[in-house]
């Protein structure tokens, strides 16, 4: 459905450590690339370098009963009004909505940006709705990556210095931003455009280096606001392509608000938001 992203030569080379390969094609009698047999040692090399298992029957994030009002000219403004939603490990999850339905304020309260008036946001074994700022700020740092609409990149630094950037702000050792930096660039397919800077890149290519960014410190939960609706549908067709494969082979869940119906079509569970309210959970 989507265009594949290219890998470049490296990638198909190099695989980085930890990180399972593409399956390899071959061309069937029809002319079909069809992917080759793995060999046993291949697979047994596939296996000893998947992260530790995930229990994929265990919600990653619960929330209970969340309600968010805010003062608007001396009154309150009931923007959720009783959310009800979990997200499970490897799943990619959308949130659609009409606009002012409450699906940022949602993602803002699930990233641990905002705090809720009443009800319970449980992430792994935190309790954001007890958390104060400087432990969610903390947690979020570590656990938690954003992607926002905008790119959000910093406009004065390479794409290469802006992945560096948020390891730095996670406290990463310094020995493993180089490897790391290199792996998350390639996941998103710009190790050649390393150097450049913001406004030396493509739309899809400056979200793909926000992409790369939000997820360089590992995760486990990647939130993003409306990715695609700066970029033309062949641009958000690579977006989601890179969302599949970091799901695939970072092990990150991902939440993500969007009003593309095309989009919605790679979803695992979409949620949808009516005035403050799941409609379909
Ligand atoms: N800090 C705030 N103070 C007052 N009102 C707010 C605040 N944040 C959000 N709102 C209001 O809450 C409602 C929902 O906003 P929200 O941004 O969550 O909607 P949305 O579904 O993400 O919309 P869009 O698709 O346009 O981004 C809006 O009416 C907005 O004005």
């Amino acid at each position: 459905m989507f265009p594949g992203l290219r890998r470049n030569k490296k990638q198909a080379q190099k695989p980085s450590p930890g990180v399972p390969e593409e399956p390899q094609f071959g061309v069937s009698s029809e002319g079909e690339q069809v992917p080759e047999a793995a060999s046993a040692a291949e697979l047994a090399a596939l296996e000893q370098s998947l992260p530790a298992a995930i229990d994929t029957s265990k919600p990653l994030l619960t929330v209970t009963g969340v309600e968010r009002s805010f003062p608007v000219g001396g009154q309150q403004l009931h923007v959720l009004k009783g959310i009800d939603m979990s997200l499970y490990p490897l799943q990619l999850v959308m949130l659609k909505g009409r606009s002012g339905s409450g699906k940022t304020t949602l993602l803002n309260l699930i990233g641990g940006l905002d705090q809720p008036n009443r009800g319970e946001i449980r992430f792994k074994e935190h309790l954001f709705h007890q958390c104060g700022d400087d432990e969610r700020t903390y947690i979020r740092r570590k656990e938690i990556g954003f992607i926002f609409q905008s790119f959000a990149l910093m406009p004065l630094l390479s794409a290469w210095e802006n992945v560096e950037l948020s390891l730095r702000m996670a406290g990463v050792p310094r020995a493993q931003w180089k490897p790391r930096v290199t792996h998350c660039l390639e996941l998103v397919g710009l190790v050649r455009r390393m150097h450049h800077r913001p406004f030396e890149l493509s739309g899809g290519e400056q979200q793909r280096v926000a992409i790369a960014k939000a997820i360089a410190h590992k995760p486990s939960l990647l939130l993003a606001d409306e990715p695609t609706a700066e970029l033309d549908s062949q641009m958000g067709a690579q977006v989601m392509n890179v969302f599949r494969d970091i799901i695939r082979t970072e092990r990150m869940t991902i939440c993500m608000t969007t009003h593309d119906p095309t989009i919605m079509e790679v979803a695992d569970r979409v949620f949808e938001m009516v005035d403050g309210k799941f409609i379909n959970a």
